[in-house]
């Protein structure tokens, strides 16, 4: 079967910018993709080629086997993007009802009120939403023709906590149903809720792509939280370890350190009375970090 998106060496300029530089990056179907990058990386760019919204400069795309312009392709295809525009002088489920039209197998009206969340606000005039509204019904429109691969560029943006959850909640479902998933989000525990494969673009070149626990494990910096005995004082402990830093809430230690192994190793060899150690690898944000501190020092990730 054709990959859902898969590009090869695309570019893309605006007069002198390049926004996407030779970017190749094939996904397979059913994938929860996060796309991260730092603002201005080419992100929201990619994903408006990939809607064939835009055209690369240079390079080849195909979705879903085909060109996002194609009607066949298009219909299979949903898209939340950042801009939001309503038709006003139309009740929301008015404007669901004429997208709902377009499409051959469109899921419920019902439905799409439910999963997101506008039920209450069936009858409100489109003008009058709030931000967080507007987003909701553009997140039902993007869901309307029940498509197989879904665009996500920085969907939650203007939503309550409530509309958020109710909003992962529901994406969770379209994942176990194996709808491909692409995503741009800033909030890194989005990215980790839902990705199971995740890129990092910066200036428009590809920086890294693994599984979420491989760009996890990008970052070096390491926490080990352990609870220090009675004998086991700051000035023992800095002694032992030299720089690393250290955070102590009662007796239960937090310590943040690249070389934790080593650290653990010195602490037993000394017979330490360290119990309930735990070490953790830190989640998406410090890898992120990580990559954008080689980048500074212009290594390669
Ligand atoms: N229509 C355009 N004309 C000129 N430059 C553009 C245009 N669209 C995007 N750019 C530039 O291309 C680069 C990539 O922009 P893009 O919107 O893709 O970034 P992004 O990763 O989505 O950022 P953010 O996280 O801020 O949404 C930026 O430097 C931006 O200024």
């Amino acid at each position: 079967m054709s990959p859902a998106i898969d590009l090869n060496k695309v570019t893309k300029r605006f007069g002198k910018k390049v926004a996407v530089q030779e970017l190749s990056l094939r996904v397979e179907r059913g994938t929860s993709m996060a796309l991260l990058g730092r603002n201005g990386a080419g992100k929201t760019t990619t994903l408006s080629m990939l809607l064939g919204v835009s055209s690369p400069t240079e390079g080849r795309l195909s979705v879903l086997g085909g060109k996002p312009t194609d009607a066949k392709v298009r219909d299979r295809l949903g898209a939340m993007m950042q801009e939001v525009s309503v038709i006003e002088r139309l009740r929301v489920e008015e404007t669901i009802e004429l997208v709902r039209k377009y499409y051959d197998k469109p899921l419920p009206l019902r439905t799409l009120l439910d999963w997101s969340g506008l039920t209450p606000h069936a009858k409100l005039m489109t003008q009058g939403l709030s931000g967080g509204q507007k987003r909701r019904l553009s997140f039902a429109l993007a869901l309307a023709g029940d498509p197989e691969l879904l665009f996500l560029d920085e969907p939650t943006v203007g939503m309550d906590i409530e509309s958020r959850q109710r909003f992962w909640e529901t994406i969770e479902q379209l994942k176990a149903r194996g709808k491909t998933l692409i995503l741009t989000t800033h909030h890194m525990d989005e990215a980790e809720r839902i990705a199971d494969r995740v890129v990092v673009i910066d200036e428009g070149i590809l920086k890294a792509d693994g599984t979420l626990d491989e760009i996890r494990r990008l970052n070096r910096v390491r926490t080990m939280t352990f609870t220090a005995g009675p004998d086991v004082t700051p000035e023992r402990l800095r002694a032992l370890i030299g720089g690393a830093e250290t955070a102590w809430d009662g007796r239960r230690v937090r310590l943040t350190a690249a070389d934790t192994d080593r650290l653990l190793r010195t602490l037993i060899r000394d017979g330490a009375d360290i119990s309930d150690i735990e070490i953790s690898a830190g989640g998406l944000e410090q890898a992120l970090q990580t990559i954008w501190s080689r980048e500074r020092k212009g290594e390669t990730a």
